[in-house]
């Protein structure tokens, strides 16, 4: 058996670390208005280990769909070209472990603070065979690297709840991805919205650690001031996707002075180079002008473009795939316990939670207190089983739907970076809302029943509870379901009335279930709120609820009002399990789509 044979598992650890980073000729357009439009053109560059190369230009030059070709994020679109490691096309199964890249608009937990966020990162990310203390004094090594000691232990906040500063935070998200010791580093805008001092101290943290431990960084930065601009070894220009200059700065102000661009005394060179390879948009004139000179930019460093000085390593093909930093619990229990702790500090939310349910339970007792046993009474009871099926759904959908969307960002980051499995982080999510879900039926359901007066048996009673229970958690499985589906919050809340609106009409109150046009009957089996109705009803109206109407015509006893708006079917316990079984599916459909959307985009072809 030769060694290509084996089966080799890669950790974090043990990935190649390769000494040259090479792209030739990259070209990349999406379809636009069924054309298509390119928005690179034939790109080529290199970086060697121990390098840092800036990528500059004007807005909607390229930059950043640059950086995401090169690191494997792109989507739809026609990509072609070479891109390399140590001469070789990179290997699928493991580019997640050898990079890792630092979006511009970091989304972290506000409630952890600083050592909690990159020790949950270390935890998710390093192996399961490193002890905890070894990953913790990894994190603290990363937390004085960036000179986070000073905000170790605050909170990372927000805009409405301060933490730590908007630098602090750059560099705690740079943080995240440097716990694993990634030998390649992509960094979309590392100092937008940073002061010129943070700016420096971020970047010369990056340089000194390419420098120290042979790293390749690679980043997008806008227009950076002169001292930053000193710290890269080579600097790549682009306008209108176009290479414009890929080399050393100095270099690069001679170039443009013997094209005829001479850099005026005392100018930051990157205000320089921005002028002059920027499409001017004031008048058609001033672009044309623009224009031409951007096309003698691109004549001129083709005509003096280096043949690529590509590395060719004879690099071993291992069969070789990603083995996940820990076991499937383990990860599970982490990514729960992250939840658990940012939701038990993040008081509003569980705050809010709390106070809708009061402000039903008092909204309840004022309107149905002391139920009678007349005609009167059985329409109350038919109406309190609704407006609470229709709160136990609305409530407990919507605030799903209203963050979830948010956490799948960060779980796709994550996941990007090889962290763990789809799964473990969705049941994780399910299972951190169990609690508020069981205070929420606890609250309402317990002392509504003796307020209401409804039936008199304490079994009855732990019955209602339950079926509260389970109608909450079957909303909030529906909930995750959608929040998996749609791509953002704003589609989540446009979708998601329309589908409960739907089961509510199937709850057999503003439309008799034995009514309707058969050929839509069956949307009443998958509406949860239709079994709640019915499991409410049966647990209420059984045989030995008997009715004192004084006025004709009334139900004479339950079972006749279990009939008459065609609740019998299925049973009591029937209707719990359907339930249960509508829970269970939402949730493994949701896993399932989950799995799909919060795949990170990886395309290195
Ligand atoms: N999927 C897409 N479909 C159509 N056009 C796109 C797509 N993605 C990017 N573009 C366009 O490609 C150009 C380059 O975008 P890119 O985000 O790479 O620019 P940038 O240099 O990073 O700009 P900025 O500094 O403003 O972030 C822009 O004109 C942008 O509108």
């Amino acid at each position: 058996m030769t060694k290509t044979d084996v089966e080799i598992m890669i950790s974090h650890e043990n990935a190649q670390k390769a000494k040259q980073f090479s792209w030739e000729n990259v070209s990349f357009g999406v379809q636009v208005d069924k054309k298509e439009k390119m928005l690179l053109n034939s790109i080529s560059g290199q970086i060697n280990a121990g390098e840092i190369i800036a990528i500059m230009g004007g807005s909607g030059a390229g930059k950043t769909t640059l950086l995401n070709v090169l690191a494997g994020r792109i989507g739809a679109g026609s990509l072609s070209g070479k891109i390399m490691l140590d001469g070789q096309a990179r290997n699928p199964s493991t580019w997640a472990l050898q990079c890792a890249y630092v979006e511009q608009d970091d989304i972290l937990f506000k409630k952890l603070t600083v050592f909690e966020t990159l020790r949950y990162s270390a935890l998710l990310r390093l192996p399961s065979t490193m002890s905890i203390a070894e990953k913790e004094s990894r994190v603290n090594a990363v937390i004085e690297q960036l000179g986070l000691s000073e905000c170790k232990n605050t909170q990372i906040g927000d805009e409405l709840d301060r933490g730590i500063s908007g630098g602090e935070r750059k560099r705690v998200a740079i943080g995240i991805e440097l716990v694993t010791n990634p030998h390649i580093l992509f960094l979309d805008e590392p100092t937008s919205g940073l002061d010129a001092f943070n700016a420096f101290n971020t970047i010369k943290t990056l340089k000194e650690l390419a420098k120290r431990e042979n790293k390749l960084i690679l980043m997008t930065i806008h227009q950076p001031r002169t001292d930053i601009l000193k710290q890269f070894d080579k600097i790549m220009l682009l306008s209108v996707g176009k290479t414009m200059w890929f080399g050393s700065t100095a270099d690069a102000i001679v170039h443009f002075e013997n094209l005829g661009y001479k850099m005026p005394l005392e100018t930051n060179p990157s205000d320089f180079f921005i002028d002059i390879i920027t499409i001017d948009q004031r008048g058609d004139e001033q672009r044309q002008e623009s224009l031409k000179r951007i096309a003698i930019f691109e004549n001129a460093f083709k005509s003096i473009q280096q043949p690529s000085t590509t590395t060719l390593l004879e690099v071993e093909h291992s069969n070789s795939r990603i083995k996940w930093p820990s076991p499937w619990l383990g990860e599970f229990y982490v990514i729960l316990h992250r939840y658990m702790v940012n939701m038990a500090r993040d008081r509003s939310t569980s705050l809010a939670s709390l106070a809708q349910a009061i402000i039903n339970l008092v909204l309840i007792s004022l309107l149905y207190a002391n139920i009678s046993d007349d005609m009167a009474g059985i329409q109350n009871r038919i109406g309190v089983f609704l407006f609470l099926g229709m709160t136990f759904t609305f409530g407990n959908v919507i605030p799903i739907i209203n963050a979830f969307p948010e956490t799948k960002r960060l779980i796709k980051r994550e996941r990007a970076a090889g962290s763990y499995r789809s799964t473990s982080a969705f049941f994780a999510k399910v299972v951190s809302t169990l609690p508020m879900l069981v205070v929420v039926a606890c609250l309402v359901g317990g002392p509504i029943y003796w307020i209401i007066g409804l039936y008199n048996n304490v079994e009855n009673y732990f019955i209602f509870i339950f079926i509260l229970f389970l109608q909450a958690f079957t909303a909030n499985s529906m909930g995750l379901l959608i929040g998996s589906a749609v791509p953002n919050t704003s589609v989540g809340l446009i979708v998601t009335p329309m589908v409960l609106v739907v089961f509510v009409l199937f709850s057999g109150i503003i439309l008799n279930l034995n009514t309707v046009p058969v050929y839509l009957r069956w949307i009443q089996w998958i509406s949860f709120v239709t079994y709640t109705m019915k499991a409410l009803s049966q647990n209420e109206f059984n045989a030995n609820a008997v009715f004192a109407c004084t006025k004709q015509p009334c139900f004479k006893d339950g079972p006749s009002v279990i009939n008459a708006y065609g609740f019998d079917n299925p049973d009591l316990w029937g209707s719990i399990a359907a339930n249960a079984g509508l829970a269970i599916g939402f949730l493994l459909l949701g896993a399932i789509v989950f799995s799909k959307t919060s795949r990170p985009l990886m395309r290195l072809q």
